[in-house]
């Protein structure tokens, strides 16, 4: 029977790569399937993981009806086993109903990978939905860690270094993108340093000022 599985982490865990792996193997027995993306940061149309891998995707738009595309392949004739969904944080909640529909109507496997929580801890809508209706839910086993060598459970967003809590919700961008010259990036913390707002370049700061350097 097919399953609408969620496969989810913070950011920079692997899930692109898992979900390039994933479509890999279908593919290598056989099987007939789909790539999707909504946002992916090397552009449009293209899945790609920080560990080199790319390949071409169908991009997801406001508009996109995913179980009409996969009715309209099916019905030209096209193999539809499964569906590989990356950035499934950006779907909108519509989207993923599809999604389970296409799992229960056509039998076809979808394998949904995303964040689930945003900046400020939130959840987007689109990982709200797949946790609501997914079969199962895989927490990814690539533990990303926290400054503090904890396992990093949430994203924050920084500016400078520093972490933020007023914006969009949606900003494209990578894990230490404004170290490298970038308005904004993000960084993976534990909840406490996130709580806190202690980003690695906090606490590099904190450790060298005076305050808390040692008296004698
Ligand atoms: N130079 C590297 N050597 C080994 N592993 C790396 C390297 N760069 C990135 N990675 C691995 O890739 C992971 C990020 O993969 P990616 O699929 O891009 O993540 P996600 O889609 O979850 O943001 C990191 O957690 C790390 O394990
Ligand atoms: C926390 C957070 C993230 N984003 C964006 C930033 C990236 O483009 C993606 C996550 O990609 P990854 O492959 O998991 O690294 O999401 C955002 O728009 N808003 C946020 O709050």
């Amino acid at each position: 029977m097919a399953e609408l599985v969620f496969f989810s982490g913070t950011m920079d865990c692997g899930k692109s790569t898992l979900a390039l792996q994933m479509d890999h193997n279908h593919a290598a027995r056989g099987r007939g399937g789909l790539v999707f993306t909504r946002d992916d940061r090397a552009g449009e149309a293209v899945v790609s993981s920080r560990l080199g891998l790319r390949r071409r995707a169908v991009e997801v738009a406001d508009g996109t009806d995913l179980w009409a595309e996969v009715g309209r392949r099916r019905t030209a004739g096209e193999r539809v086993d499964y569906l590989v969904c990356d950035e499934a944080q950006f779907y909108s909640a519509a989207q993923v109903e599809q999604l389970a529909r296409v799992v229960d109507e056509l039998d076809v496997d979808v394998f949904a990978f995303g964040i689930t929580t945003d900046f400020r801890t939130r959840l987007f809508p689109g990982s709200q939905r797949l946790l609501e209706l997914a079969d199962r839910v895989q927490v990814l086993q690539v533990e990303a860690l926290c400054w503090c060598g904890a396992r990093a459970t949430h994203n924050a967003r920084t500016v400078g270094g520093a972490m933020v809590v007023e914006g969009e919700q949606v900003v494209v961008g990578d894990v230490g993108a404004d170290a490298q010259g970038g308005d904004v990036g993000y960084e993976v913390l534990c909840r406490r340093h996130h709580r806190q707002g202690r980003t690695a370049a906090a606490a590099r700061a904190a450790a060298l000022s005076p305050d808390v350097l040692p008296f004698g």
